[in-house]
């Protein structure tokens, strides 16, 4: 079988609603959904469906009020480690250096200093931060901030990585920067990525392919299949802009 049609991770009838002033608000309902080892999964949809809720269920962050989340077949409760967590906000913390904040999972693991030292280096190389080992992230810009973010979640070596609209708040030429990036560590570093956005173009330059929720309550509305699009992608190319076109006619306007 080919190895990219291995499902490693399987949502199954996910809800997940908050009580807002004695009033029970639905954010996300009956997600179902398989993700495949080493696929490139993008959720998108417009802004407040409930994106960010879906991906704190995944990462165990939210406990949903109904469904499963299997993990290579197994069922898993809460936080799991093999689940990693890019955010755009990325909570780096201002009084440690780039090293210092890419090593500090595994330095919260209780692994010696060699040891982390080195397979954060790794990261950092990686992400061409080198060189900046000893800077803090006030010395940094958006883009090398986030890739600090990428190194750090790489470093602590899940097997899933989620990014949650990571490139929101880059500008645009740094934004197409990063998403080229994003896809040379991806194949560098292969890992199962899903990467949050509601940026109908990203989404169709990066996917295999794309999970089109609803409005919220997100619910799923259609799944494309990218992969006819080859790679690299040409945001020119008619295929390209055939899929943006489907995709973009068939999103729900944000309220
Ligand atoms: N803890 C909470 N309590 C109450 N309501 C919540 C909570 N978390 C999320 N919501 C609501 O759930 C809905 C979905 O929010 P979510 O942050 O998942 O949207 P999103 O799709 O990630 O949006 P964006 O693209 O703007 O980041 C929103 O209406 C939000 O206000």
């Amino acid at each position: 079988m080919d190895k990219k049609k291995q499902v490693i991770l399987s949502l199954r009838n996910i809800s997940q609603s908050f009580v807002v002033k004695d009033e029970v608000k639905p954010a996300v309902e009956n997600v179902s959904l398989d993700v495949y080892d080493n696929e490139f999964l993008v959720v998108l949809g417009p802004g407040h469906c409930g994106k960010t809720v879906l991906m704190n269920v995944i990462a165990g962050i939210e406990k949903p009020i109904e469904g499963q989340i299997f993990l290579k077949g197994e069922e898993i409760h809460g936080n799991d480690r093999r689940i990693g967590m890019v955010f755009q906000s990325l909570n780096l913390m201002p009084w440690r250096t780039v090293m210092g904040n890419v090593e500090f999972g595994l330095e919260l693991a209780g692994m010696e200093k060699m040891k982390r030292r080195a397979i954060a280096q790794k990261y950092i190389d990686l992400v061409r931060l080198t060189g900046f080992e000893h800077s803090y992230p006030h010395e940094l810009s958006g883009g090398m901030k986030q890739r600090v973010g990428i190194a750090r979640a790489y470093t602590n070596n899940p097997e899933i990585l989620i990014m949650d609209e990571p490139f929101g708040a880059l500008d645009a030429q740094t934004r197409y920067a990063m998403e080229e990036e994003v896809l040379r560590i991806w194949k560098e570093e292969k890992r199962t990525v899903i990467f949050v956005t509601n940026n109908i173009e990203e989404a169709v330059f990066l996917a295999d392919r794309v999970i089109l929720l609803s409005n919220c309550p997100a619910k799923v509305k259609q799944v494309y299949d990218l992969s006819p699009l080859g790679r690299p992608r040409d945001l020119m190319d008619p295929e390209f802009l055939r899929f943006r076109t489907e995709i973009s006619e068939n999103t729900d306007l944000a309220l």
